[in-house]
Protein backbone atom coordinates (compact mmCIF):
# COMPACT_ATOMS: atom_id res chain seq x y z
CA UNK A 1 0.00 0.00 0.00
CA UNK A 2 1.51 3.75 -0.67
CA UNK A 3 2.83 5.77 2.36
CA UNK A 4 2.00 9.12 3.29
CA UNK A 5 3.62 9.94 6.08
CA UNK A 6 6.44 7.29 7.44
CA UNK A 7 7.78 8.13 11.31
CA UNK A 8 11.24 6.38 11.40
CA UNK A 9 12.98 6.09 14.44
CA UNK A 10 11.25 9.15 15.84
CA UNK A 11 12.66 10.87 19.14
CA UNK A 12 10.76 13.98 20.51
CA UNK A 13 12.50 15.57 23.72
CA UNK A 14 11.14 18.48 25.93
CA UNK A 15 14.04 20.36 27.46
CA UNK A 16 15.51 16.64 29.04
CA UNK A 17 11.97 15.05 29.18
CA UNK A 18 11.84 12.11 25.86
CA UNK A 19 7.94 12.68 25.12
CA UNK A 20 8.39 10.16 22.38
CA UNK A 21 10.79 7.02 21.92
CA UNK A 22 11.56 5.59 18.65
CA UNK A 23 8.34 5.81 16.75
CA UNK A 24 8.04 3.86 13.93
CA UNK A 25 4.52 4.43 12.07
CA UNK A 26 3.36 4.09 8.34
CA UNK A 27 0.55 6.35 7.79
CA UNK A 28 -1.61 5.57 4.99
CA UNK A 29 -3.68 7.50 2.11
CA UNK A 30 -7.16 8.14 2.59
CA UNK A 31 -7.48 6.27 5.91
CA UNK A 32 -8.56 7.24 9.05
CA UNK A 33 -6.06 7.08 11.63
CA UNK A 34 -6.76 6.84 15.45
CA UNK A 35 -4.08 7.50 18.30
CA UNK A 36 -5.24 6.11 21.41
CA UNK A 37 -3.31 5.66 24.75
CA UNK A 38 -4.04 7.46 28.53
CA UNK A 39 -3.44 10.26 29.18
CA UNK A 40 0.05 12.23 28.91
CA UNK A 41 1.46 8.81 26.54
CA UNK A 42 2.49 11.41 23.99
CA UNK A 43 -0.47 11.44 21.43
CA UNK A 44 -1.17 15.12 21.06
CA UNK A 45 3.09 15.26 20.82
CA UNK A 46 2.96 12.54 18.07
CA UNK A 47 0.28 14.88 15.84
CA UNK A 48 1.81 17.69 16.39
CA UNK A 49 5.09 16.78 14.99
CA UNK A 50 3.43 15.20 12.05
CA UNK A 51 3.22 18.96 10.43
CA UNK A 52 6.16 20.91 13.11
CA UNK A 53 3.68 22.63 15.07
CA UNK A 54 6.33 21.45 18.10
CA UNK A 55 8.83 24.10 16.27
CA UNK A 56 6.93 27.17 18.42
CA UNK A 57 8.01 26.11 21.41
CA UNK A 58 11.64 26.48 21.92
CA UNK A 59 12.43 23.74 24.02
CA UNK A 60 12.09 20.89 21.51
CA UNK A 61 14.09 18.41 20.20
CA UNK A 62 14.03 15.67 17.87
CA UNK A 63 15.62 13.08 16.24
CA UNK A 64 14.76 10.13 13.58
CA UNK A 65 12.55 11.15 10.42
CA UNK A 66 9.44 12.11 9.83
CA UNK A 67 8.66 12.13 5.93
CA UNK A 68 5.55 13.21 3.74
CA UNK A 69 5.22 11.57 0.57
CA UNK A 70 9.12 10.63 1.06
CA UNK A 71 10.38 14.03 1.90
CA UNK A 72 11.67 14.52 5.20
CA UNK A 73 9.85 17.08 7.34
CA UNK A 74 12.53 17.85 9.53
CA UNK A 75 15.22 19.00 6.92
CA UNK A 76 16.04 22.95 7.51
CA UNK A 77 15.48 23.73 4.29
CA UNK A 78 11.27 22.51 4.35
CA UNK A 79 8.96 25.47 3.82
CA UNK A 80 7.32 25.36 7.21
CA UNK A 81 4.11 27.09 6.42
CA UNK A 82 4.11 25.29 2.66
CA UNK A 83 3.58 22.17 5.03
CA UNK A 84 1.35 23.52 7.31
CA UNK A 85 -0.93 24.08 4.15
CA UNK A 86 -0.64 20.55 3.16
CA UNK A 87 -1.10 18.88 6.82
CA UNK A 88 -3.74 20.99 8.64
CA UNK A 89 -4.73 20.71 11.86
CA UNK A 90 -8.12 20.81 14.35
CA UNK A 91 -7.42 21.54 18.05
CA UNK A 92 -9.71 19.69 20.35
CA UNK A 93 -11.65 22.90 21.14
CA UNK A 94 -13.44 25.22 18.02
CA UNK A 95 -10.95 28.27 17.69
CA UNK A 96 -13.22 30.44 15.16
CA UNK A 97 -10.98 33.82 14.28
CA UNK A 98 -13.57 36.82 15.59
CA UNK A 99 -14.83 37.45 12.11
CA UNK A 100 -17.63 36.71 9.68
CA UNK A 101 -18.29 33.34 8.54
CA UNK A 102 -17.06 34.46 5.25
CA UNK A 103 -14.26 35.73 5.86
CA UNK A 104 -12.94 32.61 8.22
CA UNK A 105 -13.09 30.77 5.44
CA UNK A 106 -11.71 32.94 3.01
CA UNK A 107 -8.56 34.29 5.67
CA UNK A 108 -6.27 31.58 4.20
CA UNK A 109 -6.80 31.39 0.51
CA UNK A 110 -5.90 35.60 0.81
CA UNK A 111 -3.33 34.64 2.78
CA UNK A 112 -1.98 33.08 -0.22
CA UNK A 113 -2.98 35.42 -2.58
CA UNK A 114 -6.29 35.01 -3.86
CA UNK A 115 -8.06 38.17 -4.09
CA UNK A 116 -10.35 37.76 -6.89
CA UNK A 117 -13.96 37.95 -5.29
CA UNK A 118 -15.92 35.34 -7.64
CA UNK A 119 -13.00 33.35 -6.81
CA UNK A 120 -13.21 33.68 -2.66
CA UNK A 121 -17.06 32.99 -3.25
CA UNK A 122 -16.49 29.73 -5.22
CA UNK A 123 -13.91 28.62 -2.04
CA UNK A 124 -16.03 29.78 0.69
CA UNK A 125 -19.10 27.67 -0.94
CA UNK A 126 -17.10 24.47 -1.58
CA UNK A 127 -15.07 24.67 2.06
CA UNK A 128 -18.57 24.93 3.75
CA UNK A 129 -19.98 22.23 1.75
CA UNK A 130 -17.04 19.64 2.27
CA UNK A 131 -17.32 20.22 5.89
CA UNK A 132 -21.51 19.62 5.93
CA UNK A 133 -21.61 23.22 7.38
CA UNK A 134 -23.00 25.10 3.99
CA UNK A 135 -26.57 24.67 4.04
CA UNK A 136 -26.49 26.04 7.97
CA UNK A 137 -25.16 28.61 7.62
CA UNK A 138 -25.40 30.22 3.16
CA UNK A 139 -27.67 33.03 4.90
CA UNK A 140 -25.59 34.65 6.93
CA UNK A 141 -22.15 34.02 6.13
CA UNK A 142 -21.52 37.56 7.34
CA UNK A 143 -22.23 37.02 10.77
CA UNK A 144 -20.30 36.58 13.36
CA UNK A 145 -18.60 32.97 13.38
CA UNK A 146 -18.43 33.38 17.44
CA UNK A 147 -22.18 33.09 17.24
CA UNK A 148 -22.43 29.62 15.58
CA UNK A 149 -22.74 26.85 17.98
CA UNK A 150 -19.77 24.42 19.24
CA UNK A 151 -20.36 21.76 17.16
CA UNK A 152 -20.92 24.05 14.23
CA UNK A 153 -17.98 26.31 15.02
CA UNK A 154 -15.86 22.90 14.58
CA UNK A 155 -17.04 22.36 11.20
CA UNK A 156 -15.90 25.79 10.37
CA UNK A 157 -12.59 25.05 11.35
CA UNK A 158 -12.57 22.12 9.19
CA UNK A 159 -13.78 24.60 6.60
CA UNK A 160 -11.21 26.91 7.17
CA UNK A 161 -8.95 24.01 6.62
CA UNK A 162 -10.63 22.89 3.56
CA UNK A 163 -9.94 26.07 1.82
CA UNK A 164 -6.09 25.38 1.99
CA UNK A 165 -6.26 22.40 -0.06
CA UNK A 166 -4.63 20.17 2.38
CA UNK A 167 -4.00 16.68 1.81
CA UNK A 168 -3.39 15.85 5.42
CA UNK A 169 -5.60 16.80 8.25
CA UNK A 170 -4.63 16.30 12.15
CA UNK A 171 -7.26 16.51 14.49
CA UNK A 172 -6.83 16.37 18.13
CA UNK A 173 -10.26 15.02 19.98
CA UNK A 174 -12.13 17.21 17.84
CA UNK A 175 -15.45 16.34 19.42
CA UNK A 176 -14.75 16.18 23.10
CA UNK A 177 -16.14 19.41 23.54
CA UNK A 178 -19.43 18.51 22.05
CA UNK A 179 -22.67 17.01 22.58
CA UNK A 180 -23.38 13.62 21.20
CA UNK A 181 -25.72 14.92 17.76
CA UNK A 182 -22.34 17.37 17.05
CA UNK A 183 -20.33 14.47 18.04
CA UNK A 184 -22.09 12.14 15.31
CA UNK A 185 -21.97 14.89 12.71
CA UNK A 186 -18.29 15.14 12.90
CA UNK A 187 -18.11 11.79 12.48
CA UNK A 188 -19.95 11.55 9.75
CA UNK A 189 -17.75 14.24 8.34
CA UNK A 190 -14.88 12.30 9.07
CA UNK A 191 -16.03 9.45 7.11
CA UNK A 192 -16.62 11.44 4.22
CA UNK A 193 -13.67 13.48 4.31
CA UNK A 194 -11.34 10.19 4.06
CA UNK A 195 -12.66 9.79 0.66
CA UNK A 196 -10.10 12.52 -0.51
CA UNK A 197 -7.86 13.35 2.79
CA UNK A 198 -5.89 11.56 4.98
CA UNK A 199 -6.76 11.95 8.63
CA UNK A 200 -4.85 11.11 11.85
CA UNK A 201 -6.81 11.41 15.26
CA UNK A 202 -5.87 11.53 18.56
CA UNK A 203 -9.33 10.55 20.64
CA UNK A 204 -9.70 8.76 24.23
CA UNK A 205 -13.27 7.47 22.60
CA UNK A 206 -12.63 3.89 22.22
CA UNK A 207 -16.05 4.04 20.37
CA UNK A 208 -15.41 6.31 18.29
CA UNK A 209 -11.72 5.23 17.45
CA UNK A 210 -13.80 1.68 16.40
CA UNK A 211 -16.60 3.73 14.48
CA UNK A 212 -14.19 5.76 11.84
CA UNK A 213 -10.44 4.59 12.06
CA UNK A 214 -9.09 1.82 9.51
CA UNK A 215 -5.73 1.85 11.56
CA UNK A 216 -5.37 2.53 15.56
CA UNK A 217 -2.28 2.97 17.27
CA UNK A 218 -1.83 2.44 20.97
CA UNK A 219 0.51 4.91 22.99
CA UNK A 220 2.08 4.13 26.31
CA UNK A 221 4.58 6.60 28.26
CA UNK A 222 6.18 7.60 24.95
CA UNK A 223 6.08 4.51 22.77
CA UNK A 224 4.18 3.15 19.84
CA UNK A 225 2.78 -0.38 21.63
CA UNK A 226 1.04 -1.43 18.74
CA UNK A 227 -0.48 -0.68 15.87
CA UNK A 228 -2.11 -2.24 12.76
CA UNK A 229 -5.83 -2.54 11.69
CA UNK A 230 -8.25 -1.37 14.01
CA UNK A 231 -9.91 -4.24 13.65
CA UNK A 232 -6.96 -6.39 14.25
CA UNK A 233 -5.72 -4.74 17.54
CA UNK A 234 -9.48 -4.02 18.71
CA UNK A 235 -10.02 -7.65 18.30
CA UNK A 236 -7.06 -9.35 18.61
CA UNK A 237 -4.40 -7.20 20.33
CA UNK A 238 -0.71 -8.88 20.29
CA UNK A 239 0.55 -6.62 23.04
CA UNK A 240 -0.89 -7.64 26.90
CA UNK A 241 -0.99 -3.77 27.56
CA UNK A 242 -3.19 -2.77 24.46
CA UNK A 243 -5.13 -5.60 25.93
CA UNK A 244 -4.99 -4.42 29.77
CA UNK A 245 -6.03 -0.80 28.23
CA UNK A 246 -9.08 -2.05 26.07
CA UNK A 247 -10.46 -3.76 28.50
CA UNK A 248 -10.36 -0.36 30.73
CA UNK A 249 -7.76 -2.26 33.19
CA UNK A 250 -5.56 0.59 33.22
CA UNK A 251 -6.28 4.30 32.02
N1 LIG B 1 5.35 21.92 26.15
C1 LIG B 1 5.71 20.90 26.95
N2 LIG B 1 6.78 20.99 27.75
C2 LIG B 1 7.15 19.96 28.53
N3 LIG B 1 6.51 18.78 28.59
C3 LIG B 1 5.43 18.63 27.81
C4 LIG B 1 4.97 19.68 26.95
N4 LIG B 1 3.86 19.23 26.30
C5 LIG B 1 3.66 17.96 26.74
N5 LIG B 1 4.60 17.59 27.64
C6 LIG B 1 4.72 16.29 28.31
O1 LIG B 1 4.88 15.28 27.32
C7 LIG B 1 4.14 14.11 27.64
C8 LIG B 1 3.19 13.80 26.51
O2 LIG B 1 2.18 14.80 26.44
P1 LIG B 1 1.03 14.78 25.34
O3 LIG B 1 0.25 16.02 25.49
O4 LIG B 1 1.62 14.47 24.02
O5 LIG B 1 0.18 13.53 25.83
P2 LIG B 1 -1.25 12.99 25.38
O6 LIG B 1 -1.11 11.54 25.21
O7 LIG B 1 -1.72 13.76 24.21
O8 LIG B 1 -2.13 13.34 26.64
P3 LIG B 1 -3.68 13.77 26.78
O9 LIG B 1 -4.44 12.56 26.37
O10 LIG B 1 -3.82 14.06 28.24
O11 LIG B 1 -3.89 14.95 25.89
C9 LIG B 1 3.44 14.41 28.97
O12 LIG B 1 4.24 13.86 30.00
C10 LIG B 1 3.45 15.92 29.05
O13 LIG B 1 3.48 16.36 30.37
Amino acid sequence: MDIKIAAENFDLFYGDFQALKSINMKIYPKTVTALIGPSGCGKTTFLRSLNRMNDLLDNVRTAGKITLDNTEIYQPKVDVVALRKRVGMVFQRPNPFPMSIYDNIAYGPRIHGIKDKQQLNEIVERSLSGAALWEEVKDRLHTPALRLSGGQQQRLCIARLLAVEPEVLLMDEPASALDPISTGKIEDLIMELKKDYTIVIVTHNMQQAARISGQLGFFLLGRLVEYGSTEAVMTNPAQQETEDYLTGRFG
